[in-house]
């Protein structure tokens, strides 16, 4: 059985424990490999060789060297494309069709796209008047943070770990890296490609292994971890801002949302069907800026069910490589029981169950897979569980309104605010209710529409800090001012 170990300082390395857990793919229930799980030493072993990378040859480096090698890293990707997308379709059971147009070309472009970006951001500079007349100068210059830890998840595990190292590596941090316990394969690759570009030993570092007591808690509480970008659970993000706080780090977290989609009844029908369908099934219901509250105008409410009903009974269920599938399953059997425990509580409370609600029927050879249908209700009370909670699943509950300043209300009653999508062809309502939408990212007549230049973060309850583009520098580069008196 293959074995995922650790990558520390430029080799892999297991654990001296011994200690190793099943790599499941969703698809099938099968075990697929065995991952070896760091303890408080492999950790360690990785801060040291990142903290001693920070002090050798990649803190020496100029900026074209560095954004040279992280092109070699994106064309390195791009090169092994099949076996980044062999890999992560396993872990996580996905499309190839989906992981094919978004997981490994965006796993490229996080390094390519920050390499260019560091290399003409532009500095500020402030000149001043002095008592003496002879004035002084003021520059910022940037300076790598320093060691970086990430905590990365399991529902895009390429794209969104190196979402955080590309920059983190651009800026001239070096990183230890905690993929999820579900998705080890793609981040555990990634290191055979560092290598092969001429990443110097030490700067990108890998273990593996759980959360609490386990290697994310070791590696959110090691002392000379600099700073921790983590995305995931809010419940989760509290945990690690406590860990931060020690040694006063810094965090930038991009948490859970329950996100909410609104139709009015001047929407384009057509992309407002294709694209609430993208955005409550796509990968499965897992993408955090997914839509899982509907909140439709009442004129074409019942239209909208329908169709959106007739559109989620056209997907494709099926294995990664069935070129037909558009629709995989979770990704393990543990957040199965999560999403069809709201599915139940949805029956419970009297929901209108208008498709799905439970597990489809799957060829002899999948049936061991974590597959659950995709699922729309209408009829919930505003506070049930169901439409409060982030399910994070193919799931969606659709609800009448009746006026703008209603819909506003609805979309802001709850205490996350990481992305919305709004549906008209009223260009001035677009504006006018984008504004007052509390999220991070709203999207108008599209959803994950993606320009990595863009802030991308969450409000409220669904994080702290925005990366991309240049807002990326914010957290992995210190911001130093230097004033000369002339
Ligand atoms: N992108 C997102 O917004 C995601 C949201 N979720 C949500 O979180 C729920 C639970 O899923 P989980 O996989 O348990 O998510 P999680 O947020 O707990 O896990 C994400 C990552 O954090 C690590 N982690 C967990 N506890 C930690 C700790 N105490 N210290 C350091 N690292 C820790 C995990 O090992 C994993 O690498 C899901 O049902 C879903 O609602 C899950 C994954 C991604
Ligand atoms: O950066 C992106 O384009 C996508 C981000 C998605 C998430 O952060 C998520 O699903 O957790």
């Amino acid at each position: 059985m293959k074995e995922i170990k650790h990558f520390i300082n430029g080799e892999y390395v297991g654990s001296a424990s011994g200690k190793l857990f099943d790599n499941v793919n969703p698809a099938n229930g099968e075990v697929i490999a065995r991952i070896h799980e760091a303890g408080e030493a492999e950790v360690d072993a990785a801060v040291k060789a990142a903290r001693a990378a920070l002090k050798g040859p990649w803190g020496k480096m100029s900026v074209a060297e560095r954004t040279e090698i992280l092109h070699r890293v994106a064309a390195g990707i791009t090169a092994r494309f099949d076996e980044f997308l062999e890999a992560e379709c396993q872990d996580t059971g996905k499309p190839k069709s989906l992981a094919s147009h978004i997981d490994i070309p965006r796993g490229a472009a996080n390094f390519s796209v920050f390499a260019d970006l560091v290399k003409n951001v532009p500095t500020e500079a402030f000149e001043m008047a002095t008592p003496d007349g002879s004035g002084a100068l003021n520059y910022g210059v940037r300076r790598p943070k320093g060691v970086i830890g990430v905590i990365s998840p399991w529902n895009l595990p390429l794209l969104l770990m190196t979402w955080k190292v590309g920059p983190a590596l651009a800026c001239g941090n070096t990183v230890v890296v905690k993929p999820s316990e579900e998705t080890p394969s793609t981040t555990a690759l990634l290191g055979e490609v560092m290598n092969a570009a001429g990443v110097p030993a030490g700067v990108y570092n890998v273990v593996h292994g759980f959360g609490g007591n386990s290697a994310g808690a070791f590696l959110t509480a090691h002392p000379d971890v600099d700073g921790i970008t983590f995305t995931g659970e809010t419940g989760t993000g509290e945990t690690i801002m406590r860990a931060a706080a020690k040694g006063v780090r810094q965090v930038s977290l991009e948490l859970g949302g329950k996100n909410a989609g609104i139709v009015f009844a001047d929407a384009d029908l057509d992309k407002a069907i294709e694209g609430t369908l993208r955005s409550a099934f796509a990968n499965c219901g897992q993408v955090c800026l997914g839509t899982e509250r509907v909140y439709v105008q009442r004129p074409i409410f019942d239209a909208f069910v329908a169709r959106l009903k007739a559109g989620a009974e056209a997907l494709v269920i099926g294995e990664p490589n069935d070129p037909k599938a558009n629709f995989g399953p979770l990704v393990s059997h543990k957040h199965r029981e999560k999403v069809l425990s709201y599915y139940q509580k949805a029956k419970d409370e009297g929901a209108t169950i208008v498709t799905g609600g439970g597990v489809p029927d799957m060829p002899q050879h999948l049936a061991g897979g974590a597959w659950v249908q995709p699922t729309i209700w209408t009829g919930l009370k505003d506070d049930s569980p169901v439409v409060t909670e982030e399910i994070f699943g193919p799931c969606c509950h659709i609800r009448p309104f009746d006026t703008e300043e209603e819909a506003i209300e609805l979309a802001n009653s709850l205490p996350y605010g990481l992305a919305s999508a709004i549906w008209t062809e009223n260009a001035s309502r677009a504006h006018r209710v984008a504004g007052r939408i509390e999220a991070g990212i709203v999207w108008v007549n599209s959803w994950f529409l993606r320009d990595l230049r863009t802030a991308f973060g969450g409000a409220k309850q669904s994080g702290i800090g925005r990366e991309g583009g240049v807002h990326s520098l914010e957290f992995y580069t210190e911001l130093k001012n230097i004033c000369v008196k002339l």
